[in-house]
């Protein structure tokens, strides 16, 4: 159970959470910042910083009003308690927790004067390096963050702990409730406590229970007697350093320079970074190091108190200077032996190349466009890069890039638009870094300067059209229409109408005032005949004299028009052998096949498949307005292996897929499909697995395997495998093969 969580409505992604926390345990879900229990160490600067209040921390609040009262309660006090309440005096101090309830007041300084001998032991037995573990954060950091320093924390319980022993002992059948300005102790209750300790509250907690009781008004009263648990030792343990100060006051243990005395988050954390790699090297010759995350509990969390830190200090040697006594007071035994947890769990760490695909969303392209501003709440680009790998920062949290977004979207709109006839714009549509698509490109632009007719060849879907459409781009021709017609999804008559239009009255149904064909409304562009293998002879011939003649008429009109349209034909089909059949014109062939383009299949050029599927992504994320993602170096390994029988089509589907199927932002092989996955993985074909997903993989293979047999012929291939061509269809778009 983690002591800190967000309260929803209130968070409003400022990022101030993740900025402050020192150990990465928060993360930012759909705009919303929550904290992950596993990594939290409960310091509560995230509590401290939120400018919404929007952290809670947990509360026993109800818990101890309950008993308060109606049981015996110890108030177990935090000695930095002068600093929080310096407006009453203590004496008043203890008389309003007296009203409040609690029937006797014990000072955690009598944990210190109970360990102090412990740790004294320890010291000397132990020649090695000795890091206090009075800090429950820095505990909690220690077995997060650094398990190699677990073996030198001082095994021994915190003073809090070792007081609510004694508490305990001193003040049987009644209840302990700790009373500090620290969050960490909530955890630190809940993780060693029971038994102990029946409740903690904040300062902060404190001053609204004494307000609501308006305990706060009521001063110059005095305690009848100073509290029994009243410590006589000076507490100095709230500064910092304070602890080596009770500890050795008389430099026996240790030398002044053999002491490392760190405080604050920032600090604290560098220290331990540069004590572990300084431990490694054999760098390191303290004999003590007495740190706080903090500056000093004086400084922690719910200490609730408008002072500087100095004046807290002071507040708290003012105290110390009335007590008395340098000796340590005499205790019963109590066990106070402790153990730590090795509660590491590091995170994933992406390659360099996946840095750079995130940064890409956020289109940082260089180092010049990181401008490590850090308003996501990470120092770096790079950091928030890495954070967005693991899971824990979302990928547009950027808020130059969203800015830029709002602010631009006008400007870049503006600018495409003059660039359109450039060359480098449509160089776009062709995505794909393989030899192959490099050559497209080439045959392209050169199939751009003339108006020859262009026949593309290549498996469904390589990108025949597409090709089709780039050519058409660079051509002269760019600023009139691009039209497609697919010659098979239509029947013979239809099409025919479709391509040459018709008159009014041409056939029953025909539409008043005749329609124009794509022929016609092509005027000036391209016009993609797409799937001409499937075409009938009878439309074959009427295409030919189109081709010859370039001019045709209306369905059912007498009128000649001339055809001002630049012809490309496209097929899956083997149009040679269609020739040989008898299935296919001769001479239609040779008309189209002025020029002739042949699309290798993407398994063929395995280089295309990474670009394709990462501009796949990011497209579909920005169309469909998605969140965006990206694939792990494995996972586009996996589909670098596969063989992708669908082309480029079954790719862009099954990018689709994922981004509507995948929830976390890095796309990891887990969530491919095992049909993909299998290919890295090589699993068993015995592999158990459900028969469902079974069935579909084999039935994939099979639609697969039917139309590489039969030369892309869905008829046939629908055939081959004893179903109706519908059905046949069906599946073709089940698994992408088709759109
Ligand atoms: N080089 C490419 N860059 C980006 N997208 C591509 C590329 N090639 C193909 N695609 C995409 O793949 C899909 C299929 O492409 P296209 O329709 O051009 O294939 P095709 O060969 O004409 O298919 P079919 O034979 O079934 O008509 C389209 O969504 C297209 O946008």
């Amino acid at each position: 159970m983690s002591v800190v969580s967000t309260i929803e409505d209130k968070c409003k992604a400022c990022y101030s959470c993740v900025r402050n926390c020192p150990v990465k345990a928060i993360k930012v879900e759909s705009g919303q910042s929550r904290v992950v229990e596993e990594r939290c160490i409960s310091c509560g600067n995230c509590v401290r910083v939120c400018p919404q209040n929007a952290k809670q921390i947990v509360s026993y609040v109800a818990e101890t009003e309950k008993f308060l009262g109606r049981e015996k309660v110890v108030a177990l006090l935090a000695p930095s308690f002068p600093a929080s309440f310096y407006y009453l005096k203590p004496n008043e101090f203890f008389e309003s927790l007296n009203e409040l309830g609690f029937t006797d007041v014990l000072e955690v300084t009598h944990g210190i004067e109970l360990t102090i001998p412990a740790y004294q032991e320890f010291l000397t037995t132990n020649p090695k390096m000795a890091i206090s573990s009075f800090c429950p954060a820095i505990v909690g950091m220690i077995e997060r963050q650094f398990p190699s320093l677990l073996p030198y924390l001082v095994p021994v319980d915190s003073a809090v702990l070792a007081a609510a022993k004694y508490a305990s002992w001193k003040y049987p059948q009644s209840k302990i409730v700790f009373i500090g300005p620290c969050i960490a102790k909530k955890q630190e209750m809940i993780d060693f406590g029971t038994g102990f300790l029946d409740s903690v509250l904040t300062f902060k907690e404190l001053k609204r229970m004494f307000d609501s009781r308006g305990l706060h008004d009521k001063q110059d009263r005095t305690y009848k007697t100073v509290p029994e648990g009243i410590s006589s030792l000076p507490p100095l343990f709230p500064i910092s350093g304070g602890l080596a100060r009770n500890l050795d006051p008389k430099g026996i243990l240790f030398r002044e320079e053999e002491i490392a005395v760190v405080d604050g988050k920032d600090d604290s954390l560098l220290f331990l970074q540069n004590l572990t790699s300084g431990l490694n090297s054999g760098n390191v010759k303290f004999r003590f190091v007495d740190i706080l995350l903090c500056k000093g509990c004086i400084d922690g969390p719910e200490m609730d108190s408008p002072l500087d830190l100095f004046s807290r200090k002071h507040c708290i040697l003012k105290y110390a200077q009335s007590k008395e006594k340098d000796s340590l007071g005499t205790y019963p035994l109590f066990n106070l032996e402790r153990h730590f947890t090795n509660r590491y769990n590091p995170l994933p760490e992406p390659t360099s190349t996946e840095i750079k695909e995130i940064l890409r969303f956020t289109n940082k392209f260089t180092p010049e466009d990181e401008l490590n501003c850090g308003s996501c709440g990470y120092n770096t680009c790079q950091e928030k890069a890495v954070a967005v790998y693991q899971g824990l920062a979302e990928i547009d949290m950027c808020l130059p890039h969203l800015l830029e977004q709002s602010r631009g979207e006008f400007e870049i709109y503006k600018e495409r638009l003059e660039f359109k006839k450039v060359y480098k714009e449509n160089e776009q549509f062709l995505i794909g870094e393989s030899k192959s698509t490099n050559e497209l490109r080439r045959l392209a632009v050169q199939a751009s300067r003339n108006d020859a007719n262009v026949l593309i060849l290549g498996e469904s879907g390589v990108g025949k059209e597409v090709f089709a459409h780039f050519t058409h781009f660079l051509s002269k021709r760019r600023d009139n229409p691009f039209i497609g017609i697919n010659c098979t999804a239509l029947p013979e008559t239809l099409l025919e109408s479709e391509l040459f239009g018709y008159e009014e009255g041409a056939f029953t149904g025909a539409k008043k005032g005749g329609k124009r064909g794509k022929f016609e409304i092509a005027e000036g562009g391209t016009i993609l005949l797409d799937e001409t293998g499937d075409m009938s002879l009878t439309l074959q011939a009427k295409l030919l004299r189109v081709l010859q003649e370039r001019e045709f008429e209306r369905v059912g009109g007498t009128r000649t028009i001339k055809l001002n349209a630049r012809i490309m034909a496209a097929t899956n089909r083997d149009l040679k052998q269609l020739v040989k059949e008898g299935k296919f014109r001769a001479d239609l062939y040779y008309r189209l096949n002025v020029i002739s383009i042949n699309i290798d299949p993407l398994r063929k050029r395995k280089e295309d498949i990474s670009p394709l599927a990462i501009n796949f992504l990011h497209k579909i994320t920005q169309t469909k307005k998605l969140s965006p993602k990206i694939f792990t170096e494995e996972a586009i390994n996996c589909l670098i292996q596969y063989n992708w029988p669908g082309n480029i089509r079954e790719l862009q589907n099954m990018v689709e897929r994922l981004l509507y199927t995948v929830e976390d932002n890095v796309i990891q092989v887990y969530h491919l499909p095992q049909f993909l996955s299998s290919v890295v993985e090589n699993h068993p074909v015995t592999e158990i697995r459900p028969l469902k997903i079974a069935i579909q993989d084999l039935e994939r293979k099979m639609i697969t395997q039917a139309l590489l047999t039969t030369g892309n012929n869905r008829a046939a291939a629908a055939n081959s495998l004893g179903i109706p061509r519908a059905t046949f269809y069906l599946k073709l778009k089940e698994y992408g093969l088709i759109d």
